[in-house]
């Protein structure tokens, strides 16, 4: 560790006002320059930052950022889903998967468990919608090896129920990570009081993997919410149809005219997805508006 010289680099961990920058050139324990306090900033683990004599001076504008767990520049969430046991939770996956579409973060898909279930709807229905699925077979090394090359040089947090396979994913592409399976939320201990924190995991192939609370499992509530109005923003399936409605201001849930409902009719949306829609939209409408930022 050398504290004494510039350079750039991103912050990894920070824990009590401290901060671990890693750059091409080392790690740093650093501290903020006042002045991000005085600009209501607090510099953030994923944040790209300038360090001085020890001290961050300048934070690079964020491509995206979450509030809890605080995690800056996310590039991709990746969702982990077991064929079964659990069987996937369609709602819950479009729950994020609006929240990544939401934030600017890339949905992406890998699919465990393909020795024990069939893998073909989530297939269809996300593979149908544009987002990456990748399916992971333990057996055949090129699968895992496909995770490695989506993780690399990028800033990935995995996702996913409980016993979907996170651990066992994660230690197949990076043995070095040693996390004994179960172990993500034990160690993350739920319920548990914890300062919430996240922590980039460097990749011994390149990417970081954020290691958070909240990302273990699911638990949308730790999340941003999303207007009723800007939900179907967050369907990116609905894109060529929302505009086409009878009514300008069409929810999309079963009015006549809408452009999106004749589209889940004729099977071009798909039914759960829209089903997940409809469900989402009454629980916005629920929101009061001190709920909401
Ligand atoms: N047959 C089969 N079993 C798997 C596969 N992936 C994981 N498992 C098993 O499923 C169980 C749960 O896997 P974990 O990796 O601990 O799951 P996790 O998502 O990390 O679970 P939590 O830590 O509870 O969030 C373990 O017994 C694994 O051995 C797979 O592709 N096929
Ligand atoms: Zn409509």
């Amino acid at each position: 560790m050398d504290s004494n010289k510039a350079g750039s680099g991103i912050i990894i961990k920070c824990l009590g006002g401290l901060y671990t920058v890693e750059s091409p050139d080392g790690i740093y324990e650093c501290k903020a320059r006042g002045v991000f306090r005085n600009r209501g900033i607090s510099p953030c683990v994923g944040d790209r930052v300038d360090v001085e004599n020890g001290v961050i001076t300048e934070i690079a504008p964020r491509k995206n950022c979450i509030i809890r767990p605080p995690l800056a520049n996310l590039d991709q969430l990746i969702f982990i889903v077991s064929t079964c046991e659990p069987a996937p939770n369609y709602l819950i996956l479009d729950k994020f998967i609006a929240i990544a579409e939401y934030k600017g973060i890339t949905p992406v898909m890998v699919i465990t468990k393909t020795d024990l279930g069939d893998s073909r709807p989530v297939h269809e229905i996300y593979g149908g919608i544009g987002i990456d699925v990748v399916e992971v077979r333990y057996e055949d090394e090129a699968s895992v090896e496909e995770v490695r090359q989506l993780l690399k040089g990028r800033i990935s947090a995995f996702t996913g129920n409980s016993g979907a396979g996170k651990s066992t994913l994660l230690n197949a592409v990076d043995p070095t990570l040693n996390i004994a399976t179960g172990e993500i939320s034990r160690k993350l201990g739920r319920g548990r009081h914890t300062t919430r924190h996240a922590e980039l995991y460097k990749l011994s192939e390149g990417g970081y993997i954020a290691d958070t609370p909240g990302f273990s499992t699911f638990d949308t509530n730790r999340y941003d919410i999303i207007r009723k109005e800007e939900l179907a923003d967050c369907f990116r399936e609905f894109a060529p149809f929302k505009d086409e409605c009878r009514f300008r201001d069409c929810a999309h849930l079963c009015e006549k005219g809408c452009a999106v409902v004749d589209a889940v009719a004729r099977g071009e949306i798909s039914a759960s997805r829209h089903e997940s829609y409809k469900i989402m939209y009454e629980e916005a409408k629920q929101l009061k508006e001190w709920e909401l930022k």
